[in-house]
């Protein structure tokens, strides 16, 4: 049988504050002490259901729903347990340590990312800075970083040079692959003051979670780290390479501070996986005497 329609207190429509007293029952099969059930269904939520429709409705009715109202009166001892409430408003009546704590580290990082997002567009605070911020993202974007690989691929005479060059394609393809898949997943919107200006961007690319330049600089600056023999100033400049670049995706108002944060620890993993599964001419050895016939 259809519920009737109630008021914010919870009492059918058309019934008067003091005929609802009288009829004692379930709210959602039309008696009037829908706010003993509202009460009881934040304290008790193990009960068995009675029956799952009205669990609904009154969940739909309780007070988080209708918020500013908390009635206690009609409750007695006498009274059938409630029934539970559906898992998802459990969890709205009972906020966990971790919701909370996962919104406010949202809230704090929409304003930390506005905050730092200076070269947004030529008229923010930073504005003119904003060109020399392109160059770095250019200098972390996909395309030059597997062009050059293939230049270099092409170039190289020693075998040691071809397999790492190799593995190093092999990583810029997994990253690509890899961040347009979450990024297809979680569909995180950029930043509302994002001006969509992008050198050559994929159809994911709408979408800032997790930042390809921050997994990129990540990956091949750990990648470069190992299998390149440098001189101490020059791996710091790699470093200093990633994180300005990955700090320079939030002040051009691209990248939220967690997208970022999140593309340096997915980049850093991505560059693990590569090394577990390094390519040589021991264990692939089809893909280095096929680019030698090349
Ligand atoms: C092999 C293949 C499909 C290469 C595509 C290379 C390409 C167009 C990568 C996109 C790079 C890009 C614009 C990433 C976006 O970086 P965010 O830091 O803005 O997430």
């Amino acid at each position: 049988m259809p519920s009737p329609r109630r008021n914010v207190e919870g009492r059918p429509l058309g019934t008067s504050a003091s005929s609802s007293s009288s009829s004692p029952g379930s709210p959602a099969h039309g008696g009037g002490g829908g706010s003993r059930f509202e009460f009881q269904s934040l304290l008790s939520s193990r009960a068995p259901v009675a029956d799952p429709t009205c669990a609904r409705l009154r969940a739909s009715e309780s007070p988080v729903h209708r918020r500013g109202s908390f009635p206690l009166t009609g409750a007695g001892p006498s009274q059938a347990p409630p029934p539970p409430l559906p898992e998802e408003d459990r969890m709205d009546l009972n906020p966990s340590f971790l919701g909370i704590a996962l919104r406010s580290l949202l809230a704090i990082d929409l304003w930390l990312s506005k905050k730092l997002g200076v070269c947004a567009g030529e008229s923010s605070s930073w504005g003119s800075v904003r060109p020399l911020m392109k160059l770095l993202e250019i200098s972390g974007h996909g395309i030059p970083w597997l062009l050059g690989t293939l230049y270099c691929l092409s170039r190289s005479d020693s075998w040691a040079g071809r397999e790492v060059l190799m593995n190093l394609l092999f990583a810029l393809l997994l990253d690509v692959l890899l961040v347009a898949l979450l990024k297809g997943l979680v569909r995180r919107r950029r930043p509302a003051h994002n001006q969509m200006d992008m050198f050559v961007t994929l159809s994911v690319d709408k979408y800032s979670f997790p930042s390809g330049h921050a997994t990129r600089a990540a990956l091949v600056s750990r990648f470069i780290l190992n299998h390149l023999v440098l001189a101490i100033p020059l791996r710091v400049l790699v470093v200093l390479w990633a994180f300005i670049l990955g700090l320079s995706r939030v002040m051009l108002g691209r990248h939220n501070v967690t997208d970022v944060a999140f593309g340096f620890f997915q980049g850093y993993m991505q560059y693990s996986i590569v090394d577990y599964c390094w390519l040589s001419p021991h264990n692939a050895p089809v893909l280095f005497v096929l680019w030698n016939q090349q």
